[in-house]
């Protein structure tokens, strides 16, 4: 596991897209966009991150050792991106060794709770709190994913609750169950929305300012925060 995040991080900003290209072209490169997934454990992290790469629900999970990757390719206006998940461990013990590795070049967090579990929804502010100790910057964007909305009769974390908790930390609020059958485009709704919100970021631009030997690194000025609900 160690290994293969290690490999992963050196490849993250581009990835050919193997073979050359026509003509003996480069092969074309796509953007890699690297979403880390984390939550308590049992909260359907796993599940999430299957369904949306591999399109159905898992026929059976154990607990995340480390990390698991799961990577999808989309076409989002004529460009080939490469979205990236980072299903993390949601127990203590299987975290430790890797955390550093989950948080590093991240470009968006998706912070699951399981509905039918209060304790796993007021665990949210401690996993808000990991981010900030790793440095991740504010203005990535975050989403909250309220799982397990099937089983109707289990729910213990009422949406304007969780609705109040989102409207607090800027972030979009999703509720949908990776395992019902009609949730398939809520769940791929939900990656895709973010896949788009990645594209749409302008990237660094190189600036030289007049005069000046030294390279800066500028970004472009950033869109208004735009709500997805
Ligand atoms: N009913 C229902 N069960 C779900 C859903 N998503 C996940 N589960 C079940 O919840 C359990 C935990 O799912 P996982 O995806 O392994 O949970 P995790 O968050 O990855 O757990 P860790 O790897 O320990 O961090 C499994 O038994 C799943 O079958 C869902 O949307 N609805």
């Amino acid at each position: 596991m160690m290994a293969a995040a290690a490999e992963l991080e050196s490849s993250l900003e581009l990835s050919l897209g193997g073979g050359a290209g026509p003509g003996g072209l480069p092969p074309a490169r796509s953007r890699i966009f690297k979403i880390i997934v984390i939550g308590d454990s049992n909260v359907g992290k796993t599940c999430l991150t299957y369904r949306f790469c591999a399109g159905r629900f898992p026929q059976r999970t154990e607990a995340t050792i480390g990390v698991d990757f799961r990577e999808r390719a989309v076409t989002i206006d004529g460009e080939r991106i490469k979205i990236q998940l980072w299903d993390t461990a949601g127990q203590e013990r299987f975290r430790k060794s890797m955390v550093q590795h989950y948080y590093r070049n991240v470009h968006a967090v998706v912070f699951v709770y399981d509905m039918t579990n209060l304790a796993s929804f007021q665990s949210l502010p401690s996993w808000i709190e990991e981010c900030k100790q790793h440095l991740l910057a504010n203005d990535i964007p975050r989403i909250l994913v309220g799982n397990k909305c099937d089983l109707r009769n289990a729910i213990q974390v009422p949406t304007d609750l969780a609705q109040k908790f989102a409207d607090t930390h800027s972030m979009p609020l999703f509720e949908t169950s990776a395992k019902s059958p009609n949730d398939n485009d809520h769940v791929e709704a939900i990656f895709m929305t973010l896949a788009h919100k990645l594209k749409s970021h302008k990237p660094l631009m190189l600036s030289q300012p007049p005069g000046s030997g030294e390279m800066h690194l500028k970004p472009e000025p950033k869109p208004a925060m735009t709500c997805w609900c």
